[in-house]
């Protein structure tokens, strides 16, 4: 017997049923089923007195006597009341259906367990039809104590698949495949750990004897899927980093020293210095880099993606800067051209709007190597774009382009270029550990120097006329100001209506010549956007009317009020993202997050992180555990987090054990060849032909 025949080899499984539970819930073979865990366990191993009972307390079992049964009229029809008491108290049995038979059956004064939801109304406790059964018919049956409830969809139980069936299905697997359970991990790993067997574990994980059983079982599941899963990414750099030559770069020459003496516009943080230590470690060593840059918004990423650009140009080679919107490529092609116009290198700016002819000419410098530096936007993929010697390639916010994209990019080339991955989402150190934990991570983890902390208030919209006093104050000192309005795709029309709206009213408020206004929003053409935003960056404008289009990135010093209409409506790592637009040059900058009265729960704790913090590694770990890992920015392609029992929010101790037990495996037996790790082996050999989320990772 083999776990990966399909689940019709289970005593009872129909094709039929097999068939809906693959589409329903995606199970397929034995082990699919073995795998499927329950999301809850009824608990019967626990026995409450009445007096006990919290309002909070959800099913409860107590062995008591019913003193007295009566019906009590109510508005539409009737209730039968049972009073029930132990020892320490009174509560009530109530039942709203089948009164006849079941008062006919109750026996008064007779001891009985009772199981049900606990109801808790005006300080008095009640269970509406609750489970019964006297004492001594309880005591001749052999308990399932804790029962599992399995996730399920309407269609199974409609079709006749309910949990009890469900339940009849794992037990008849798991006694005619127990034996075929194979241990996944080493005797050291589970001695180590004190794990119970994998056996032991998956029949606990489904019929757990206690709940310390359980807990037991759970530990050792989620360290082994968490194992499993860091082996595979882990293994994944090392062959990246074996086997994948990389460019030498030796040289740190003229360039690179031209520019760190003669045009650097400030000294660097201690922070830019050690990931530009970090990255020049990389990139002389020979081996193949692939790091991930984490730096909070402002932290100053560019100057390090401009100086690694400058070693490899130093080499000899190429270097390239994909960004996600036309904006931001063009805002890097001009911060960057500016900084090096000095040095005698050309760089160029390739989007979607750039002219065939200008297009062409690009083309041809490209590839007889004229070209230094190529910034631009995914126009880069295209296959016309051919590199002489493309050396390193810098992606921002990565999370806007897919895997195959990126993937594009690097088959450029004979050997693949370095690649260095900036996000200026702050994604929390664990997370990283599972979504990133294939590639190196950098963190700028220090902002420059004389920073101020943006004043960041939270006003409603009542409150608009005093925001407008205030936008007229900062003007009048010579400052410019954004109002961001929210777009999002299902209410599309809606809010470009309030866009405009509001540019009206701004238009109103602040009335040329004396005011000049930009608008920038996605309906918009590409040059007359770039138009728009030249205005604004070049102080022509004083407010910037927009959508989130200039979310990430986007760089005028100048700028120091951020306006966010609707605040409620836009998610933490957003609001961090656009109040970064301020707070770039010495003045003093604030936000406004504008809202109206009716907020959510989660809407008040947004509002309410954003004033109190502007740390994002502090605002991504709120909005973890708000949206859950799998909506957060930066995670969104990845199949780590389809875990089948372990949660890389909730289990990260069991995670980072997990990652340096799988880091030293690896440094003592990088092939798992040796016989301790057969278990290992077998198992990774098994995952790495089945697990859909392997070949996600792989
Ligand atoms: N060491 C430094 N000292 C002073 N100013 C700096 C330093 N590093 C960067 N800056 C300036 O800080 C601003 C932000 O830098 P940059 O645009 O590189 O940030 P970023 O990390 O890309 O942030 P974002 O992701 O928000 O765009 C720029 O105006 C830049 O010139």
């Amino acid at each position: 017997m083999n776990l990966n025949y399909p689940i019709t080899y289970i005593k009872g499984i129909s094709v039929q049923r097999a068939t809906l539970l693959y589409t329903e819930l995606g199970i397929k073979t034995c082990n699919d089923l073995l795998n499927f865990f329950p999301f809850r366990y009824i608990d019967k191993t626990a026995f409450y007195s009445i007096k006990e009972l919290q309002p909070n307390s959800s099913e409860v079992q107590i062995v008591g006597k019913i003193t007295r049964v009566k019906s009590v009229a109510q508005k539409r029809g009737s209730r039968l009341v049972a009073t029930f008491q132990d020892a320490t108290g009174t509560m009530e049995l109530v039942w709203f259906k089948g009164q006849k038979w079941i008062k006919d059956s109750l026996k008064i004064n007779q001891p009985y367990v009772v199981y049900g939801k606990l109801n808790h109304y005006n300080g008095n406790f009640s269970i509406p039809h609750p489970e019964l059964e006297l004492v001594t018919e309880y005591k001749k049956k052999l308990q399932t104590k804790m029962q599992p409830v399995y996730p399920s969809t309407e269609k199974l139980v409609n079709s006749g698949i309910s949990n009890k069936l469900l339940r009849t299905y794992i037990q008849n697997l798991l006694q005619q495949f127990y034996e075929g359970i194979q241990e996944s991990l080493s005797l050291e790993i589970i001695a180590d750990f004190k794990l119970m067997s994998k056996r032991e574990a998956l029949l606990n994980a489904h019929f757990p004897k206690s709940q310390e059983n359980l807990a037991k079982a759970q530990f050792r599941l989620k360290f082994e899927e968490l194992f499993f899963i860091q082996l595979q990414l882990l293994r994944k750099k090392l062959i990246n980093k074996t086997k994948n030559k990389g460019f030498v770069f030796e040289n740190v020459g003229k360039k690179f020293n031209d520019f760190y003496s003669n045009h650097l516009p400030f000294n660097l943080t201690n922070a830019q210095k050690r990931v530009l230590k970090e990255i020049r470690k990389d990139v002389a060593s020979g081996v193949h880099m692939n790091r991930l840059l984490q730096g909070d918004v402002g932290s100053g990423k560019t100057i390090v993606a401009l100086l690694s650009m400058l070693l490899a140009i130093d080499n000899g080679f190429q270097a390239t800067i994909m960004a996600p919107t036309e904006i931001l490529a063009t805002q890097h092609y001009h911060a960057i051209s500016e900084m090096v116009k000095d040095m005698n290198l050309n760089v160029d700016l390739l989007t979607g709007s750039v002219r065939i002819k200008k297009r062409r000419e690009i083309h041809a410098n490209l590839e007889d190597g004229t070209l230094h530096i190529l910034i631009g936007t995914h126009a880069l993929l295209e296959d016309k774009v051919r590199f002489k010697n493309l050396g390193i390639a810098i992606i921002d916010e990565q999370h806007r382009f897919g895997v195959a994209q990126r993937a594009k990019l690097w088959s450029k080339n004979s050997l693949p270029p370095h690649i260095l991955v900036m996000t200026a989402t702050p994604i929390p150190r664990t997370l990283a550990m599972s979504v990133y934990g294939d590639l190196d991570i950098s963190v700028i983890d220090e902002l420059p120097p004389g920073r101020k902390e943006v004043k960041t208030v939270h006003r409603f919209d009542s409150n608009r006329l005093s925001v407008f006093k205030f936008m007229k104050d900062e003007i009048e000192k010579g400052r410019q100001v954004y109002i961001v309005y929210p777009l999002i795709q299902e209410s599309e029309a809606m809010d470009y209506k309030d866009l405009m709206d509001g540019y009206e009213s701004v238009s109103r408020e602040f009335p040329a010549p004396k005011y000049q206004i930009s608008i920038v929003h996605g309906q918009m053409k590409p040059a007359d956007k770039e138009y728009e935003m030249q205005r604004f960056v070049k102080g022509e404008t004083q407010i910037m009317v927009a959508t989130t289009v200039i979310e990430v990135g986007v760089n005028v010093p100048n700028a120091s009020v951020m306006i966010i209409e609707s605040a409620e409506r836009f998610g933490l790592s957003q609001l961090h993202q656009l109040r970064g637009r301020v707070g770039r040059g010495a003045d003093q900058s604030y936000c406004i997050l504008l809202s109206s009265y009716k907020l959510s729960e989660e809407g008040k704790t947004r509002l309410k992180t954003m004033v109190e913090t502007s740390d994002g590694f502090k605002i991504a770990e709120v909005d973890l555990k708000l949206r859950g890992p799998g909506n957060l920015m930066g995670t969104q392609q990845s199949g780590v987090l389809n875990l089948k029992i372990a949660d890389v929010v909730k289990d990260t101790q069991i995670l980072v054990a997990a990652r340096n037990k799988a880091i030293a495996v690896l440094q003592e037996d990088g092939n798992l060849s040796k016989p301790e790790n057969t278990n290992i082996k077998n198992t990774y050999l098994e995952l790495s032909k089945n697990s859909k989320i392997w070949s996600e990772i792989s």
